[in-house]
């Protein structure tokens, strides 16, 4: 039973704006508040589940559309409370007219506008799902590549979820033994051998470390990576661009300071997601409008995840590396973390085969030799494992949560191997790891935390 008998019904279209086949208006609340539409606006009480053809009436009893009504009863239904579906035609005033007749219908029962997120909201709110598989949702629907979108639905059934719930069930364990003794002091000498306290604990920590290294392979997925080009003007970061987007995007000429602007292209490798960025060639230049642009290129370098420096194969080495001002330019404003690698572009024009090594590859924007190493090497770098199954999506905050959970085990190891094992110390640190554990299916969360989360849905989820 919903658990928030006084939140008002709400309604939204459940559709994308725009004209589609079909467009969905949605509303959930009270039986009475979602009878009351039944009975204005279909003109009868509707049976749980059933699909009704018909009418959908105005104040007027005129159509307003012709379509199908879905009812759903409490607690049977994706918000937990009752929901009626209005399924019509999917054009924008259509869907508007609906949306008006069930906020004036429902009004004698305090129906508003849902908020974004608010019925994903509700569906947590009433247990339908945990914040994990919420967050899946949106999720889903944001997913910008297939195996994005597989990892989502793998969050969304419980996957990641059901780790978590094996972690805290273990930690639940050790606790109850730790605070039992506790309780009995005399107890407490050889507690911690005895329950194999060291051995749950190192359990604990490998089946941490197996969840986060997968969270974070679901991280990369859900939201990508930006990777700049920088490189002085005319090395072929447009070229680039254009090679592994496989589109012309950007203009390319044979005069340096082609590009002014950053132009960004989505791309996708092995189902990462990664935004190209090519930006403006650095250079001195009294050119206001190619100033500007270099500006624009240094800001891209500070979001970069990673950053590719290209350089010309036909240039001299001196002139090629001698740039030390660029390079020590450009390592300054890399975000820490975010790697450079070197690319030496042109290799077509070289007379003899080169070779890479772990900071440099020789590439070809213009054959495309070396594009397959790269696409490779850029993964790697990023840390995606190719091989990774099973993968389910997750979130920054969810990366962070498995850190601190993995850091007050850590602390909790250390009270156990000092002398006069600290039980209360030791029980405390468990009792925070599963808290963080407990955040990310939002069996433990702030108000706050909520809002951020459900805010960021769009309408009528
Ligand atoms: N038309 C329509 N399609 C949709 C949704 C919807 O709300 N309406 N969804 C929503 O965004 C998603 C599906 N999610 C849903 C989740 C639970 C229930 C539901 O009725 N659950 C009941 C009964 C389960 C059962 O019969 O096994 C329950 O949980 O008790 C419905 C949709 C995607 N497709
Ligand atoms: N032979 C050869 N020419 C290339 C290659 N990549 C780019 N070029 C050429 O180099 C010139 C400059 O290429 P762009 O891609 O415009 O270079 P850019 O780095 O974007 O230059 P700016 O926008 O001015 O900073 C063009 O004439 C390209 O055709 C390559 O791999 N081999
Ligand atoms: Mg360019």
């Amino acid at each position: 039973m919903p658990n928030h008998p006084t939140s008002p019904p709400i309604v939204a279209i459940a559709t994308a704006t725009g004209r589609g086949g079909v467009g969905v208006v949605r509303a959930s609340g009270s039986f009475a508040a979602i009878d009351a539409l039944a009975q204005a606006i279909c003109g009868r009480t509707l049976t749980p589940r059933h699909a009704h053809y018909g009418a959908f009436l105005d104040e007027h009893h005129q159509p307003i559309d012709h379509g199908l009504a879905l009812y759903f009863n409490a607690p049977h239904s994706y918000t937990g409370e009752h929901v009626l579906e209005l399924q019509g035609h999917g054009g924008p005033v259509v869907m508007q007219l609906l949306l008006r007749r069930c906020l004036s219908v429902g009004a004698a029962h305090g129906m508003r506008l849902a908020a974004a997120g608010e019925f994903t909201e509700r569906a947590f709110l009433n247990d339908k799902i945990d914040l994990a598989q919420a967050e899946a949702i949106a999720d889903l629907i944001e997913a910008s590549t297939e195996a994005a979108a597989k990892s989502a639905v793998r969050s969304l059934s419980g996957e990641f979820s059901s780790r978590i719930h094996t972690l805290v069930d273990k930690v639940v364990h050790l606790r109850m033994l730790v605070e039992a003794t506790l309780d009995f002091p005399e107890e407490e000498i050889d507690f911690l051998q005895k329950a194999d306290a060291f051995g749950q604990l190192d359990r604990i920590q490998a089946e941490l470390a197996g969840v986060l290294s997968t969270a974070k392979q679901g991280a990369l997925l859900r939201d990508g990576v930006n990777v700049v080009l920088v490189g002085q003007p005319n090395v072929g970061k447009s070229s680039l661009l254009n090679a592994l987007s496989g589109q012309d995007v950007a203009i390319v000429t044979p005069i340096a300071g082609t590009t002014r602007d950053t132009v960004t292209q989505s791309v996708q490798i092995d189902g990462v997601p990664l935004n190209i960025i090519d930006t403006a060639g650095l250079r001195d230049t009294d050119d206001v409008v190619e100033k500007i642009g270099i500006e624009r290129t240094w800001a891209a370098v500070e979001k970069a995840d990673v950053v590719l420096h290209l350089i010309d194969a036909t240039q001299a080495e001196q002139e090629r590396l001698g740039d030390t001002s660029l390079l020590k330019a450009l390592d300054e404003k890399i975000p820490s973390g975010a790697p450079r690698l070197t690319l030496i572009n042109k290799s077509d024009l070289l007379e003899q085969s080169a070779v890479n090594d772990d900071s440099r590859m020789y590439i070809s924007a213009k054959t495309g030799e070396g594009l397959d190493p790269l696409r490779a090497r850029l993964l790697f770098i990023v840390g995606f494992e190719k091989t990774a199954s099973d993968v389910f999506i997750a979130r920054e905050r969810h990366l962070t949560a498995l850190r601190h959970a993995d850091e007050h085990i850590q602390t909790a190891y250390a009270h156990a191997l000092t002398q006069d094992q600290k039980l209360d110390l030791f029980a405390e640190e468990l009792r925070l790891a599963q808290e963080q554990l407990n955040q990310i299916t939002g069996a433990f969360t702030s108000d706050d935390l909520l809002g951020v989360i459900f805010s960021s849905f769009c309408i009528g989820k």
